[in-house]
């Protein structure tokens, strides 16, 4: 696996993008490591590269782009509605866990926005405050239970785990509690059969009888009862309002009209699939990096202990902790948790002087955008220092976008950034992490979001509270 950092920004003058040879090949090639073939695509044809993948007539054709200027075009400004989710990824993630914001287009991605933003405004995610970080001190009593002052642990696990019951205990509240075994089993398997048809050149149909669809569709069933029994739960309970996501979603309402049953299970699907992995991956390489730079580690410590001391953390420590949270952007800056973003063009266009064909897939590769020299100097070094001060100012918007960017951005930032930065204080507050591995850069891989490709380990000393 390769990373490169001197690439420059190079547009072909024609508007002709490259076409590197090797329909078929392609297709291996990113079903082995989609990163890597980037990467590497990167690296020999430079910011533009256009794509035909599989043998015709199944074939499709891509172009990818490594700048924000090309970002800014497919997600912002007045240009895009040109590029809708009808790619092949996002077809699948509806066929598989429902049309909720996520997936869903035009009028209806409209008309449920204004359902769902008032669930994620910054009042109403600090309202989840306390429930988050109760979680977050059980899991991390969890860590220390019995007793030692020294563990090792898989980063990348404990991380899932931890995000994983955050996120269900602010959906559901208590009643959550026996959701967390069955989301860990089940979604998984969904979670990895979506990737696999999405990117797939050619995907045999569901109804066929195929062990592995069966089990995914299996799992996809538990998923929905799940979500159905603690909906109905709620609705014959008759106290929606409960203080977490899921009271917050029934009791939403746009002029006289609330969200169906089916609807609300949508959107419970969709938080589950974007909101938890893609927080852990943040933590996961948050806290490799920071236990690599020990000297970053003690200022983030100092920070939280200035701040905190030993109290229980509020919504309003979150936000003051400037330097942890400098150090979490610049973590997800060198690994975004959506590395790969993918579109299709409605119309005939044009992305940064390209002609892109009408039916085509667009590709933003946001990790390389992030590693892009020309908007990073020195690009693989940690440094938080990028995120503080005037650092910031005269960067293009685009050139940091983990979240994505315009009207289709991460609905649920505010919740992830508040979330995280919440886990590295309390944890770092007790523990000095150690990371095992002495590569700064750590071998990734693309499932539907960015993942380790072997396990992130850590020692865990403990450096306050009782063992
Ligand atoms: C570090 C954590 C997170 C990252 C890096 C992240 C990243 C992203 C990105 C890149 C997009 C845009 C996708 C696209 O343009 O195709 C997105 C959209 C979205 N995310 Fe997140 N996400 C995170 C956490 C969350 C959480 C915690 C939730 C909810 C609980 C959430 C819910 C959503 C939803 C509903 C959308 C669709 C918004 C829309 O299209 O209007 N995300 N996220």
């Amino acid at each position: 696996m390769t990373t490169t950092s001197s690439t420059r920004s190079t547009f072909p003058a024609d508007g002709e993008p490259p076409v590197p040879v090797g329909r078929i090949a392609i297709v291996r090639d990113l079903t082995r490591d989609a990163l890597g073939t980037f990467d590497q695509l990167w690296r020999d044809h430079g910011d533009v590269v256009r794509l035909h993948v599989g043998p015709r007539p199944l074939s499709r054709t891509f172009t990818a782009f490594s700048t924000p200027e090309a970002a800014a075009t497919v997600f912002g400004g007045t240009t895009w509605r040109t590029f809708d989710k009808n790619d092949q990824v996002y077809r699948e993630i509806r066929a598989w866990l429902g049309d909720g914001l996520l997936s869903a287009q035009g009028d209806e991605w409209t008309r449920q926005k204004r359902f769902v933003q008032p669930v994620f405004t910054h009042a109403a995610v600090d309202g989840y405050t306390d429930l988050m970080v109760s979680e977050i001190a059980d899991v991390l009593d969890g860590l220390g239970g019995s007793g030692e002052d020294d563990l090792a642990i898989d980063v990348g696990e404990s991380m899932m785990a931890l995000t994983l019951r955050v996120v269900i205990r602010a959906l559901f509240g208590k009643a959550g509690d026996d959701a967390v075994p069955v989301v860990r089993e089940a979604f998984p398997e969904v979670a990895e059969t979506v990737i696999r048809r999405g990117l797939a050149p050619w995907s045999p149909p569901t109804s066929w009888p195929i062990p592995r669809t069966r089990r995914a569709q299996a799992a996809q069933q538990r998923l929905w009862d799940l979500c159905d029994r603690l909906i109905a739960e709620r609705r014959d309970a008759g106290d929606h309002d409960r203080g977490d996501l899921l009271g917050r979603l029934l009791a939403a309402r746009d002029g006289s009209e609330a969200l169906s049953d089916k609807e609300v299970r949508d959107q419970v699907l969709v938080f589950l699939l974007a909101g938890h992995e893609t927080t852990s991956t943040a933590l996961t390489y948050a806290l490799h990096l920071l236990g690599r730079h020990t000297d970053i580690q003690e200022r983030v410590r100092a920070e939280v202990t200035e701040v905190l001391g030993d109290r229980t953390p509020t919504a309003a420590d979150a936000a003051a902790l400037t330097y942890t949270t400098a150090c979490l952007k610049e973590a997800m800056r060198l690994y975004p948790s959506a590395p790969i973003i993918g579109r299709l063009a409605t119309e005939d266009t044009e992305v940064s002087g390209v002609h892109v064909p009408k039916g085509t897939g667009v590709i933003v590769l946001v990790r390389n955008i992030h590693r892009h020299p020309e908007h990073w100097p020195d690009a693989l070094r940690f440094d938080p220092e990028r995120f503080l001060g005037d650092a910031e100012k005269g960067r293009h918007r685009y050139a940091w976008m983990p979240f994505g960017g315009g009207p289709r951005a991460c609905i649920g930032q505010y919740f992830s950034m508040s979330e995280a930065v919440l886990v590295l204080a309390m944890l770092l507050r007790e523990w000095q992490v150690e990371a095992v591995d002495t590569r700064d850069d750590l071998p990734v891989r693309a499932a539907i979001t960015l993942a380790p490709a072997e396990p992130v380990r850590a020692h865990l000393r403990r450096v306050w509270g009782a063992p």
